[in-house]
């Protein structure tokens, strides 16, 4: 592997600024040689910067010179297509993993500019290509930049696929001397080529099919892309279904790789809302919307008795798992899909009405497994998946969380209320009256670098090692331990139909509370999903046993 000197020799090839990576602190420097990059729950994630621990040119030819290895291995003539986001380097990066996949014969489609995720994941299916790329950190911070793979499916490569790629990563020892041809050349020959435009118009004519017609109603609405890849293609699906009663943020409407408005451009955040609440106080917007860089979260702050009320992702799942519930009440079969830390309320609703609840593993590719599995043995028509991280799917054309489809889908949601003089929040709290008062609270604790790494090894060690019975008060009737893969109750021990994953569920009488490592951020995550008055403070009582 090359040393730290060598890469340092070479950083004028590396597409990062030689005159930023010397004002970098030491201890900075040095994180940028500790390890390697490798797949979390999202792809290839990591900070723009120098060595093999960072996003930079030769990390990212390794990455596709290890796809292209993999692809090369399992199909005659693969082809891939490639997306790319508004972050820093975005479309450099795009161009780097063009050349290394055509240079090894790989037909490559590439966007001429930046799209959103959930359109890669389409373009995957209509283009039918082996793989599709999409650069992108999605919710991360600006420092960050990343690789989402995709399956043939359009879904996140599964995990036996990203653990071969990983491996032919694994295999390369020399990343700063990665053989590429001529970008010109290999245009000429067709290896590297444009995405139709076709492909675009037909994903749009897709979500217009899904929704078909907004009524009119009164409903004002402003949105904003902060800073990333929902803008322009929001409003023009919008318009194109008769919906024209929304302003956009139009600070935050431009792309801007520092995400220069928000502390964060993560919808999850309610600081990511602040201007939208400005400009929807000026003339009383009911609906706030936001989606994230990528545009496959999407959040929604409502107005209501004049207040301006933020959803968290499972409110906002709920809402429209039983939007799509009503919508769907004529076929037969109906699966909806969530993640194990996703709340036990969609699990009720969906069961109230005779539509099977399947619970995977955080990260949207066990989504789309679970769709692909319907399909193959024609068992279940798939209706609604989604994550308590903010990510929504209704209609399966694509196959990974899509906030293009899911903005119309809830203004369309809160038209209809809004002619019956309701609001989200009426709507919400009705679903509490019909399946419970499920309330929810997610603690998601930061700890940087290695050391970083470490405590929360040690926090997770420590849950497992020190199982209790009891947790502020709540007994606890059933543990399931993700990494052994079994459920411990009253009745014995289970084995857990799901792949290994380090996460810890405790179940009480009225719910559960989950404890995971973050696989996108160095965050570790307490989850609260219970059916009670005050979460607030039972859940502030339980983060302070395992955190104080
Ligand atoms: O909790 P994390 O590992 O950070 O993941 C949180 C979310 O991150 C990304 O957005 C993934 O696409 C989601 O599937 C996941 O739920
Ligand atoms: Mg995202």
């Amino acid at each position: 592997m090359p040393t730290r000197q060598e890469w340092e020799q070479k950083i004028a090839q590396s597409l990062i600024a030689e005159e930023k990576y010397q004002q970098l602190s030491e201890d900075k420097k040095a994180e940028g040689f500790q390890g390697e990059l490798a797949f979390g729950t999202a792809g290839i994630r990591g900070i723009i910067g120098l060595g093999p621990n960072r996003l930079n040119r030769f990390t990212v030819q390794k990455v596709a010179y290890g796809l292209s290895r993999y692809l090369n291995e399992i199909k005659e003539n693969p082809t891939v297509v490639i997306a790319y986001d508004t972050r820093h380097l975005s479309p450099e990066f795009c161009d780097e993993i063009a050349v290394v996949l055509a240079s090894n014969g790989i037909k490559t489609y590439r966007y001429d500019r930046y799209h959103t995720t959930p359109e890669l994941s389409y373009a995957v299916r209509h283009l039918k290509t082996d793989a599709g790329v999409m650069i992108t950190a999605s919710h991360n911070p600006p420092e960050y930049n990343g690789i989402k793979i995709y399956g043939p499916d359009g879904g996140q490569m599964a995990l036996e696929g990203s653990k071969k790629v990983s491996q032919y990563i694994g295999q390369i020892t020399d990343e700063l001397n990665i053989e590429v041809k001529d970008r010109a050349a290999l245009q000429q020959k067709e290896l590297i080529v444009p995405v139709p435009a076709e492909v675009i118009s037909s994903y749009k004519n897709e979500v217009i099919n899904l929704i078909k017609e907004i009524p009119q109603s009164a409903l004002t609405v402003v949105f904003s892309s902060l800073h990333g890849t929902s803008v322009p293609i929001v409003p023009e699906i919008l318009e194109a279904v008769g919906f024209s009663n929304y302003q956009l943020v139009e600070a935050q409407c431009k792309p801007d790789a520092d995400f220069s408005s928000v502390k964060s451009a993560n919808p999850e955040d309610h600081e990511a809302f602040d201007m939208a609440v400005e400009l929807g106080k000026k003339g009383q917007a009911d609906l706030l919307i936001a989606t994230d860089p990528d545009a496959d979260r999407m959040g929604v702050v409502a107005l209501h008795d004049g207040d301006y009320h933020y959803f968290n992702g499972n409110q906002l799942g709920s809402l429209l798992l039983n939007y799509r519930i009503s919508q769907t009440a004529d076929i037969a079969d109906r699966a909806a899909v969530k993640s194990i830390v996703t709340s036990e309320l969609g699990k009720v609703i969906a069961e109230k009405n005779d539509v099977r609840m399947f619970d995977v593993l955080t990260g949207f590719k066990f989504i789309a497994e679970k769709i692909a599995a319907f399909e193959a043995d024609d068992s279940y028509h798939y209706i609604f998946g989604y994550e308590e991280s903010y990510g929504y799917m209704a209609s399966p054309f694509v196959r990974d969380k899509d906030a293009v489809q899911i903005v119309p889908l809830i203004i369309k949601l809160a038209s209809e209320l809004k002619n019956e003089g309701k609001t989200l929040v009426d709507q919400m709290n009705q679903i509490y009256v019909d399946y419970g008062h499920y309330q929810e609270k997610l603690f998601a604790h930061k700890f940087d670098g290695q050391s970083g790494k470490d405590k929360i090894r040690t926090i997770m060690q420590n849950a497992r090692d020190n199982a209790p019975a009891e947790i502020a008060g709540l007994k606890v009737i059933a543990t399931e331990d993700y990494l052994k893969q079994e459920r411990r109750d009253a009745t014995g021990t289970h084995a857990i139909e799901l792949p290994q994953a380090d996460v810890i569920k405790f179940f009480f009488e009225d719910g559960w509370i989950a404890l995971r490592p973050s696989g996108t951020e160095p965050k570790i995550k307490l989850y609260v999903s219970l059916i009670t008055e005050d979460i607030e403070g039972i859940a502030q009582q339980i983060n302070d046993i395992f955190f104080s």
